[in-house]
């Protein structure tokens, strides 16, 4: 017997940007908006959102390693997580609300380790085909918002906010590399990406995303 359709499509939404942007600020913020109008809602993130995927998510933020590893490493995590959680919540018409997702790979192993863009185009391939798609469609979210800003004042948002992880205590020159990263995958994908100012205040920052997000239909302003 066929699964009944779900009442609403499911939603994929990334979020993006290099740490101390705000993301974790406001994705909780957004899944409360969603759970108002009467959405389900599957908060997850990446690398993880699996056991197999957290502990992966362990070694790639603590362990040493080169940049093909790491991207295996994080790619591996993805399948898992791709099949085992994101899938299965869409199919079943849940908004999807992912803190980072394969943009994160471009960005921080592709721009900030400046390891080879073709080899992680072919991951991409293979990670994000899943049967779920009809054909050879490629699994992408719906939305990526990137929260963007100058690895200045993300830094000095961080500092003595948190233990830096192997990412996190990266030289600033590293983390403009990231941003080129975020731009190029933009600029690649503009449909997709909505860009917010994250320099500004909480409130202004919350207010763009909010307005990205009715601007498409998928929440309705009070
Ligand atoms: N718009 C903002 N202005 C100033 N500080 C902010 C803003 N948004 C978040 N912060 C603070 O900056 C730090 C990093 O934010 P966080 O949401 O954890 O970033 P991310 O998840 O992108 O790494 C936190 O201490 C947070 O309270
Ligand atoms: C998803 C992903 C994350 N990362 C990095 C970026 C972040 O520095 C780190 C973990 O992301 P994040 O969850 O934002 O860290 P935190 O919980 O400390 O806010 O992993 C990659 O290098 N490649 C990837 O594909």
């Amino acid at each position: 017997m066929r699964p009944t359709p779900a009442a609403n499509p499911g939603l994929f939404v990334s979020f993006e940007g290099i740490d101390g942007a705000g993301k974790s600020t406001h994705i909780a913020g957004l899944a409360d908006a969603f759970k108002a109008q009467g959405r389900a809602v599957t908060l997850t993130r990446e690398p993880g959102g699996t056991p197999l995927a957290e502990k992966l998510r362990g070694i790639v933020l603590n362990d040493a390693m080169d940049p093909l590893t790491e991207s295996l490493l994080v790619f591996a995590a993805r399948r898992d997580h791709l099949l085992t959680v994101i899938e299965p919540a869409l199919a079943r018409g849940d908004v999807v609300l992912c803190d980072r997702f394969t943009d994160a790979t471009f960005a921080y192993q592709g721009g900030g380790r400046g390891f080879d863009l073709a080899v992680l185009k072919t991951l991409e391939q293979w990670v994000q085909t899943t049967p779920a798609l009809q054909g050879n469609g490629l699994r992408q979210p719906d939305l990526t918002v990137w929260f963007d800003i100058t690895p200045e004042v993300a830094a000095a948002r961080l500092a003595d906010a948190r233990t830096p992880d192997r990412f996190e205590a990266q030289p600033v020159a590293f983390f403009r590399a990231v941003v080129e990263g975020y731009a190029a995958r933009e600029k690649a994908q503009p449909e997709r990406f909505a860009r917010l100012n994250a320099e500004q205040p909480r409130e202004a920052v919350w207010s763009d995303l909010l307005a990205h997000v009715v601007q498409r239909g998928w929440l309705r302003v009070h």
